[in-house]
Order: structure tokens, then C-alpha cells, then sequence
């Protein structure tokens, strides 16, 4: 995949710092000391920002660098407006500053809910993507924030997916997207994404499957898959066994799937879901349509959270994000992996060479 080859004076990728209480702004430093941030500008908090910095520096390695506020320092260069990182050398964190965010985040305690942490978090993201719309941004990449402290900041949005569909919609009308878990193995797309089960369940209905065919097939080009072949799970046991566990595959799922297929869309199914996502990493199938959010991420996460990426499919611009979250449990120590985090930034200048 590529990595930051190009810098930043081509149109810069903008990656919204995350939750400033969670992993995601140590990752982004970790990441740019690889040179994985050479092209691209951060936006968020430099204070958060310096912050993480000083979580890695101090982070115990395992290869003999064990004494604390030993390792190597990352610059960090605050920016007026994205144009103005053009002029920074590589190996500078360039970090555009939040216009409205709330005051001394760096400040919040690590690793807990806040509700500043989210309205922060959610800020980064419409600044980004608003930027990335107007232009100024190739692609939107995104660290993770916590739903509980975007819903404290009193955000109606359960998560990014959402957020951005309003964003990149018309008002009352937000765009029609998926979201996609992929890595080297598998790639799953959700028909219905942050809802509670049973309200899944309800929500699987001919147009919600339909339409995520309909996006999902759309989409593929740009990952170099035109005419993708796509496998629909089933949303029971055995995809219902022929109605004796349940009729919604053969009352709503093989019916939308029929409509695909005579707009020439190679889908297949509905499959029995627990053996669907073997049968795809095993080269039968492009994509895997999963019913809901956990029948399709466990698979992808599963073979490690390392490679995940979550991509939004439907966007008129390019998005990414790691496949892990905030991982309260272990922020603020500096051991994050930014593996994830890196892999969306080579999946995101992927995608724009794509499109
Ligand atoms: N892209 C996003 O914004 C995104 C993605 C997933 C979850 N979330 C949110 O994050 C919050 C916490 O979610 P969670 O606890 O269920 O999942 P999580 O991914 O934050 O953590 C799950 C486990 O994986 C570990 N882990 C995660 N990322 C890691 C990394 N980079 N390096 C090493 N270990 C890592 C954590 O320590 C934890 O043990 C929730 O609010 C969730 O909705 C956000
Ligand atoms: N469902 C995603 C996951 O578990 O990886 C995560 O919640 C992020 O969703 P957004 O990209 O919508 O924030």
C-alpha cells in the first residue's frame, strides 16, 4: 500500500486528533515518528497533541530503552490554516488548532468519559471533513472518539458514520452510507451499523439490503474491485434453514438480493453467516454483506485489530479510521499500537488514487 510518500504540498490528508482522553492522539504521534503524518495535517489540540507526545517519549521499550523521558522527541508545528503546513520539512506534526473546541483539554484526566473530550472530538471531525469538502483536504482520516462522551456532549450522533452523513447530506436528508471493516482477508459491509439488536433486526428490511448492495458495488472500484463478487449473510441461525429459524431470508433478504442481481450486481446468498466470512478470506467472495454491527466486525476484528480499517462507503469524499476504539484501558501509557491508525492512512491515499 502506499505510505506518506507524498508530502503535504499536495492536498494534505486531515486527521481529526480523537478523543483527547483516549489513545488516539498518542497514536497520532506514534504514527508520524514513523513518517506515516508526513503528508498529512492533524486537527485538534496541540496541547493534546504534546501531551501524547510525552506519553510516548516515557513509554517503557522493550529494546533496552527503559529509563523515563528517553526517547526521541517529536516536533510539533501549530498551523494557521491547512495551505500553511505546505512549507513544513517532514518529520513535523503539523496540527491545525480547533476554532470553537473547548478550553485546556489537555487537562481532562486520561482514560474517562467527558463530556469536553467529546464535543472536542466531534469539532475535529466536522472542522476536518468540512475542510476535506471545501477542498482543502484530500481525505478525511479520523482517531477514534468515545459515544459515551460525544452523547455527553450532548451529540446525537452514535459515531463518526453518522455524524459525517449529515455532514455530507442535505439538511433533513443525510447521505445514504455503510460502513465497511476491511483488511488483507476480509471485508465486511453493514447494512445496519450503532443500534441496539433488536432494532437491527427491524431495520434489515428490502431497501436497507438493497441499497447497501447497491453501495457496496459502487464502491469497490475504487479498491480495484469493478464488479465485485459480494455474499449476503443471512440474519439467522443458518440463514434460516429454510424458514425453520426464521423467514426474514426468505421474506426480505433473497428478494433484495434478486433486485441486485437484475441490476447486474454479483450477489449471492443469503449464506449461513457463521461460515459466509471462512468462505470469503478463502478467496470465494470480494465482500461479505453482514446483517449487523457485530455479525460483520468480529470476523475482521477477530483476525486482528491491528489491520482493521473502517471505511465509509457513500461519502462524496474519502474516509478512514482505525478499526479499535479509544481503549481507555491502556491510554495515556504511550504502548498504543498506531498499526491500525496506519493502515487507514495507506487505505485512505489508496482510495484517492482510485477514485
Ligand atoms: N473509530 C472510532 O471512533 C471507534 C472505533 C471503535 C470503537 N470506538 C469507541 O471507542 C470506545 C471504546 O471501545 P472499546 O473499549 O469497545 O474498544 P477498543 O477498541 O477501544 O478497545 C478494545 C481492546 O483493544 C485494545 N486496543 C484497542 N486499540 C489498541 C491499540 N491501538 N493498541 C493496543 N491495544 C488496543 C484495548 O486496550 C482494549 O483492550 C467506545 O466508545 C467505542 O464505541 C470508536
Ligand atoms: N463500529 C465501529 C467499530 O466498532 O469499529 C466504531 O464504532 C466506529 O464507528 P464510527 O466510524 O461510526 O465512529
Amino acid at each position: 500500500m502506499p505510505s506518506a510518500a507524498a508530502l503535504r504540498t499536495d492536498l494534505p490528508l486531515l486527521v481529526s486528533m480523537g478523543d483527547p482522553c483516549g489513545i488516539g492522539p498518542e497514536t497520532l504521534v506514534a504514527a508520524a515518528m514513523r513518517g506515516e503524518l508526513d503528508d498529512a495535517v492533524v486537527v485538534g489540540d496541540p496541547a493534546v497533541l504534546q501531551r501524547a507526545a510525552g506519553f510516548v517519549r516515557r513509554a517503557p521499550r522493550a529494546a533496552g530503552r527503559d529509563t523515563p523521558d528517553d526517547g526521541p522527541r517529536l516536533p510539533i508545528a501549530v498551523v494557521g490554516a491547512v495551505a500553511d503546513a505546505r512549507d513544513l520539512p517532514p518529520g513535523v506534526l503539523a496540527v491545525w488548532p480547533l476554532r470553537d473546541g473547548p478550553a485546556v483539554l489537555a487537562a481532562l484526566p486520561i482514560g474517562q468519559v467527558h463530556a469536553d473530550a467529546g464535543r472536542a472530538a466531534a469539532q475535529a471531525v466536522r472542522q476536518a471533513a468540512r475542510a476535506v469538502q471545501a477542498g482543502q483536504g484530500a481525505a478525511l482520516v479520523t482517531a477514534p472518539l468515545h459515544k459515551e462522551a460525544l452523547a455527553a456532549a450532548g451529540e446525537h450522533h452514535p459515531g463518526h458514520t453518522e455524524l459525517l452523513a449529515e455532514l455530507a447530506g442535505a439538511p433533513g436528508a443525510p447521505a445514504d452510507v455503510r460502513m465497511m471493516l476491511a483488511n488483507d482477508q476480509l471485508k465486511t459491509v453493514l447494512v445496519t451499523v450503532h443500534c441496539a439488536l433488536r432494532e437491527a433486526i427491524d431495520r434489515v428490511t428490502f431497501d436497507a439490503v438493497r441499497d447497501t448492495l447497491r453501495i457496496a458495488h459502487r464502491s469497490a472500484a475504487a479498491w480495484g474491485q469493478p464488479r465485485p463478487r459480494i455474499a449476503v449473510a443471512g440474519l439467522n441461525p443458518h440463514a434460516g434453514e429454510g424458514g425453520l429459524f426464521g423467514r426474514e431470508e426468505i421474506e426480505t433478504i433473497a428478494p433484495a438480493i434478486a433486485a441486485a442481481r437484475a441490476e447486474g450486481i454479483d450477489a449471492s446468498g443469503p449464506h449461513a453467516p457463521d461460515t459466509v466470512f471462512m468462505r470469503a478470506r478463502q478467496g470465494e467472495f470480494d465482500l461479505v454483506l453482514a446483517m449487523y454491527h457485530d455479525q460483520g466486525l468480529i470476523p475482521v476484528k477477530y483476525l486482528g485489530l491491528d489491520e482493521g480499517v473502517n471505511v465509509t462507503l457513500g461519502l462524496p469524499f474519502v474516509r478512514t479510521s482505525p478499526d479499535h476504539g479509544t481503549a481507555f484501558d491502556i491510554a495515556g501509557r504511550g504502548v498504543a499500537d498506531p498499526a491500525s491508525l496506519i493502515a487507514a492512512l495507506r487505505m485512505a491515499r489508496r482510495l484517492i488514487a482510485g477514485r
